[in-house]
């Protein structure tokens, strides 16, 4: 008889600007799967990347649908990782916890509407399988089994940035740890123990919160790419070649372009301090 595989789904979601994607944010990914894997409790299925959207308002943040395409490029040799466009085609920015929403969300859908789609020939008659009381009962068992679980996936400094004033809402916060969850990777210049230790929110739900130890510490970032380039300074291995190509033919990042939005305040900053 085979084995049953009773590990819980995730799909791993990161959010950010991806300005432009480097090879550590490929990199996170990898860490997760193995490190959520190596629990023996957990499988990912998938990855999303979903580029932030262009009213996020952050200095030197190019437009979406370049960073969109750098993705789906640095993307195309993964069989997992895929890249996702919903939160950028959105007018306005959008809170995370409503991407992780929104995420979910189409996952359940996509599970109910594979289970009510499969279909039982009886007597010659079509019959939804969900008709009959015997199945209902098995689909609730099963979804509440195999729903996948959308989890937040990020780098240490966005988990520290939860705590800076003004950026997140605190009940945002609460429903991203405990609906969703969050799996955080380290990276130098951030402490996420210490930071979980003295937030009590996140101190509260750090059942929720997956520590991933990156052992090949590399401090590649988006921001130190922009500067090569600005620089005319090479970022070959730094990004995948055909994002390096991508943004040659474009002529993408320069001195123009690292001020975008400058002197605009950030807009989770600027709705937050708004309503509060
Ligand atoms: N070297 C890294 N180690 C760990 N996490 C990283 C690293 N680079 C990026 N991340 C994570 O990737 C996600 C997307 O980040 P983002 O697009 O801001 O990239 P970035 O390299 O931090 O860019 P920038 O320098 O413009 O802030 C965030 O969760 C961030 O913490
Ligand atoms: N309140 C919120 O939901 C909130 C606040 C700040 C940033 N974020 C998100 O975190 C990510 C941060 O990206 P950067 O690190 O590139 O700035 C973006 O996807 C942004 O939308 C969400
Ligand atoms: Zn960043």
């Amino acid at each position: 008889m085979e084995k049953s595989d009773d590990r819980r789904e995730v799909v791993l979601l990161a959010t950010g600007s991806f300005n432009p994607i480097t090879v550590m944010h490929l990199r996170l990914f990898e860490l997760a799967r193995d490190y959520l894997h190596e629990t023996g409790k957990y499988k990912v299925i998938k990855g999303i990347i979903s580029p932030v959207g262009d009213g996020y308002k952050k200095k030197g943040l190019i437009e979406a649908s370049h960073r969109l395409a750098m993705a789906n490029l640095a993307t195309k040799n993964s069989n997992w990782i895929e890249v996702d466009s919903w939160e950028c085609s959105q007018k306005e920015w959008m809170e995370t916890v409503l991407v992780l929403r929104h995420h979910q969300q189409k996952l359940a859908n996509a599970n109910t509407s594979d289970s009510s789609e499969k279909v039982v020939h009886k007597k010659g008659h079509k019959r939804k399988r969900e008709n009959s009381y015997q199945d209902k009962t098995d689909r609730c068992l099963q979804e509440s089994k195999v729903m996948p679980q959308v989890k937040l996936l990020c780098g240490a400094d966005m988990l520290e940035s939860l705590g800076k004033p003004n950026l997140w809402k605190n009940e945002d916060v609460i429903e991203i740890l405990s609906s969703f969850g969050i799996v955080c990777i380290t990276r130098l210049g951030s402490n996420a123990s210490n930071f979980i230790y003295e937030s009590d929110i996140l101190w509260k739900y750090k059942h929720m919160i997956h520590l991933v130890e990156e052992w090949i510490t590399n401090d590649i970032s988006s921001t130190k790419i922009r500067r090569a380039l600005r620089r005319g300074m090479s970022i070959r291995y730094l990004v995948p070649d055909s994002v390096v190509e991508y943004i040659e033919n474009h002529e993408l990042y320069n001195e123009r372009s690292e001020e975008r939005n400058s002197g605009i305040i950030l807009e989770p900053l600027a709705r937050n301090s708004k309503n509060s």
